[in-house]
């Protein structure tokens, strides 16, 4: 065995170089400027040598005595480059005059040649471990073990399943992570997110875009939403999913115009008011950029076969993922509804009137679903329906298994299953009471009845709604000259800038400021549930313009009950305020407002329209619609929404997700990697208290990072603490300062090398060892997400100074207990001796991470043949019956596991670190 030098082993050696190592020709690195390259050696002189690096062009001379000075020098079967651009393949080597000539074959051509050192390229790879052991250059020992750690977590939280949906500043409500798991993970999600007012729809958008982001999936995004709502937006991406988008008004469109990039190409993730899509110039511009994730928000609002609507079909074409948003999805008519499910899916939905019938057969199919969700026996009558509905005689119902997948076909088949989400507030659960509070006047105004209220219940908050934006002006100005009250305004003649402060103002608890009125536009998408005050200024004609304006109070969040006030004045007020009592539109969401308002709408309008008040009739319509009304509700509840809700979420799936997130956070040490990553980087944390703490960078930080200002920040490692103190950083696995701190062990080559002392006095002194890490990773295009079945990973091979591998009999964790620190003047000296033999072993020790590689490929494979031939197995047993599934969307599997399976054939193998272990007993 070759043992250190006893010398070294003492910290006393002050020269290794002796002149007759050097000869003109030879390749040399720099130890203290490794990014020059290899040098070539010029010159010697007397006691001084001249290298030229021909990389950057320098030139530099050295004292021979002290030169820091590493020789650079390729082993049988190492892989050289030359000068000229291709590389070789090291057989024989021969040494004269002091310079080598090695002797191998070219990998392109396979040509055998003779490259003399001289003629090799400069530009090594200087953060290849292997340059840097040579150089002599080391980290510490803890460096060393923290980029272990890293690289291991890093690979664990990719395979985790729940990448992109651990990390929002958001309860983790199963119905939301359910959803965006569903839809997240498909190759093309074409889907509409229809879920109920104030469910969080925004918060499922944000839970795909994330996910879809962080695992390579999507790339380009385009948000486009209500004019209104787009600061809202970009305020709750960033704070709740620490999601930076770029906002694109037409400001700044003009701006990125006089670039020579097109308009919307300087930006990855690009969120747009929905007044763009009809901008004659920027509407095109849009259809420059191939986006691959489009999201609309407010759906209802625009009509499919609008010119908008057209232009969101251009820029959504079949291969691009878009996801439509809206809690009222048949608002604009079920027709409008159905048009939009063909933009997400022509070839499901093509023929009206069978979509209709289909509707109608709802009933039967929730029945079925239903039993078969809750673990129940079928009746003979339910099996005859699901024989005709499959088209097929035999189905297994024993097992919970089988009910579970044949409950998934039927859903999948028969619902809108696959293209359409929609949980119901029934369903989730959680919401506050409703509480009207009617005011019939009869010659007050209403203004002077709003002063009144507001005096009456002095110290509340109230939201105010109303048809227009000059009838929200003139109440203002009227409590303003009246009473000296200031309210907010929310409306359409403000810019966005103006609203958003006036909704900023309102929401401020210090600024006390009772009341925010808003026109129609502060009915969809705000988020006022800090407010327990509603008033109903007028009513709206549409009822589901009505459940929006109250789902801006009554949604998640809401801790109280929510009061609804409605002055009543005139004969239309009571029209109105009758007909949407008859269907309990204030007492409850009100999913069935769009099939009443079709059957009821005319007699409503007549009604309005009558000069004077004619009780009678009044009373009719009344009675129709609570008759009609119980209908819908029932049928509804049997049949649409319950396959709905049972499609929406699953429950089993939704709390195996929620384990997931948990499971990852208790078993990553988040904490502790960052105290330890931190530390070395130069950040200072102190704890605040037990869940928070300060963190700030000092003037040893060692590489920028972004989100890190001079000021510092709090954080929290807490989702409860992150929930109720916004302004305080919520870290976890998926936040991008974790992210950075990740990538940069998987980039740079911190603790890639490293040198440590042993205390083995059974070992003799001076017995040295090695350990290398091989990452493997695979190679495929990023939205195929291979990492998921294949993350890169470090192979640990522990080899002897004599090449014999110990890796099994020596573990890491009973190692790292023996090891001490030694200083880089000490390592620099203990390489500089070792480096030729450790160049030498290097090559023993490919061969048993190749053999510690093969069962990792093998696991790899055979996941990707069970999870991905079932979904293909799957889809296309469906697609025999189901025109929903196509012939593309099972491509789109069987070519990710296709290029997956060709990637694990050849994954990529290389020296990720390595640290020389000698022992030195104490
Ligand atoms: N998981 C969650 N944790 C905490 N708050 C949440 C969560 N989900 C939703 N919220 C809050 O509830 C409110 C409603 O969510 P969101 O705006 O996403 O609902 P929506 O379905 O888009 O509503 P609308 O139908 O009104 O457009 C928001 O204030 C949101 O921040």
């Amino acid at each position: 065995m070759c043992a250190l030098s006893n010398k070294l082993i003492g910290s006393r050696i002050l020269s290794i170089h002796d002149a007759s190592q050097f000869a003109v020709g030879q390749r040399w690195l720099s130890e203290t400027e490794t990014e020059q390259g290899l040098g070539l050696l010029t010159q010697i002189e007397g006691r001084m040598l001249t290298l030229l690096f021909p990389a950057t062009e320098e030139i530099r001379h050295y004292a021979m005595d002290a030169a820091p000075l590493a020789r650079y020098q390729l082993f049988v079967d190492d892989i050289g480059s030359h000068q000229a651009g291709w590389n070789f393949r090291v057989e024989k080597i021969e040494t004269k005059q002091g310079v080598h000539h090695y002797f191998g074959t070219r990998q392109d051509s396979g040509e055998a040649v003779t490259v003399i050192e001289t003629q090799l390229a400069a530009n090594v790879a200087t953060s290849h471990p292997l340059t840097r052991i040579l150089a002599g250059k080391v980290h510490r020992l803890d460096l060393y073990r923290l980029r272990q750690q890293a690289l291991k977590y890093f690979g664990q939280w990719q395979q985790s399943g729940v990448v992109g949906l651990l990390g929002a500043r958001a309860e983790l409500l199963p119905h939301q992570l359910y959803v965006a798991d569903q839809v997240a993970n498909r190759a093309l999600p074409r889907v509409m997110l229809a879920d109920e007012v104030g469910l969080g729809k925004t918060i499922e958008a944000g839970y795909i875009i994330q996910r879809r982001l962080l695992t390579g999936r999507s790339k380009r995004l385009l948000i486009i939403v209500p004019d209104a709502l787009c600061h809202q937006w970009l305020v709750e991406l960033q704070r709740r999913f620490g999601l930076t988008v770029s906002l694109f008004d037409e400001q700044r469109c003009e701006q990125s115009l006089s670039g020579e990039q097109a308009v919307f190409s300087t930006e990855q993730r690009v969120l747009i008011p929905q007044s763009l899509l009809q901008h004659p110039l920027w509407s095109d511009e849009l259809t420059e950029v191939n986006w691959d994730l489009v999201i609309i928000d407010e759906a209802h609002q625009l009509n499919p076969t609008s010119a908008a609507g057209l232009k969101i079909r251009q820029l959504c074409p079949a291969e691009t993922g878009l996801i439509l948003l809206t809690a009222t999805p048949e608002q604009a008519g079920l027709r409008a509804h159905f048009d939009w499910l063909t933009v997400l899916d022509p070839q499901r939905f093509h023929d009206y009137p069978a979509f209709c019938r289909e509707q109608e057969d709802y009933h039967q199919l929730a029945d079925i679903a239903a039993t078969l969700a809750t673990d129940h026996s079928l009746s003979t009558s339910q099996i005859d329906v699901l024989t005709e509905k499959l088209g097929q005689q035999e189905f297994a119902t024993e097992t919970s298994e089988q009910r579970h997948h044949l409950l998934t076909e039927l859903l999948d088949r028969h619902a809108t299953g696959r293209v359409m989400f929609r949980n119901s507030r029934s369903h989730v659960g959680g919401f506050p009471k409703r509480i009207l509070h009617d005011y019939p006047l009869t010659s007050d105004s209403k203004a002077d009845w709003l002063l009144q209220l507001l005096k009456q219940q002095r110290g509340e908050k109230f939201v105010l709604i109303c048809a227009s934006s000059s009838l929200a002006l003139e109440l203002a100005e009227f409590l303003r000259v009246k009473a000296g009250i200031y309210a907010a305004l929310f409306h359409e003649q403000q810019t966005l800038i103006e609203r958003d402060r006036a909704a900023a103002y309102f929401a401020n608890p210090e600024e006390a400021c009772p009341i925010l009125i808003c026109s129609e536009l502060g009915s969809e998408g705000r988020n006022f549930q800090f407010v327990q005050h509603l008033i109903l200024f007028d009513l709206p004609a549409h009822p589901d313009t009505l459940e929006q304006r109250i789902g801006r109070l009554d949604r998640i969040g809401q801790a109280s009950e929510v009061h609804l006030h409605v002055p009543l004045l005139g004969w239309q007020d009571q029209v109105r305020f009758t007909w949407y009592q008859a269907m309990a539109a204030f007492a409850q969401p009100n999913a069935i407002g769009s099939g009443l308002f079709a059957q009821f709408r005319d007699q409503v309008a007549a009604l309005e329209q009558l000069s004077s008040p004619e009780h009678g009739p009044l009373q009719t319509l009344a009675t129709a619609t609570q008759t009609a009304a119980q209908e819908l509700r029932e049928q509804v509840a049997q049949g649409r929404d319950r396959l709905q809700e049972l499609n929406a979420c699953r429950p089993a799936a939704a709390e195996q997700l929620v384990n997931s997130i948990e499971a990852i956070t208790e078993q990553l040490p988040l904490r502790k990697f960052l105290l330890q990553f931190w530390e070395h980087f130069g950040l200072e944390y102190d704890s605040l208290d037990q869940l928070t703490g300060w963190l700030r960078p000092t003037e040893h930080l060692r590489v920028p990072l972004s989100g890190i200002n001079d000021e510092g920040l709090t954080v929290t490692f807490d989702r409860n603490y992150a929930l109720n103190h916004e302004d305080v950083v919520y870290l976890t696995w998926d936040h991008p300062h974790v992210q950075e701190a990740l990538e940069l062990f998987a980039r740079e080559p911190f603790g890639s090398t490293c040198v440590g002392l042993l205390n083995n006095r059974a070992l003799a002194a001076g017995t040295w060892f090695l350990e290398v890490n091989f990452k493997t990773e695979i190679l495929a295009p990023a939205h195929l997400a291979g990492q998921e079945f294949y993350p890169p990973q470090l192979l640990r091979v522990f080899v002897d100074s004599t090449g014999r591998n110990l890796s099994e009999r020596v573990a890491a964790e009973a190692l790292e207990a023996q090891l001490r620190h030694v200083d880089k003047k000490q390592a620099r000296l203990i390489l500089k001796q070792l480096r030729s033999p450790i160049q030498q072993l290097l090559g023993s020790t490919w061969e048993p991470a190749e053999q510690l590689q093969q069962p990792l490929i093998e696991r790899a494979q055979q996941r990707l043949q069970t999870q991905l031939g079932q979904q293909i197995e799957r889809l296309r047993y469906l697609s025999t019956r189901n025109p929903a599934v196509t012939a593309e969307d099972i491509e789109q599997v069987r070519r990710r596991q296709h290029t997956l399976m060709q990637a694990l054939t050849a994954p990529v193998l290389q020296l990720d670190s390595i640290r020389v272990i000698v022992n030195v007993p104490q």
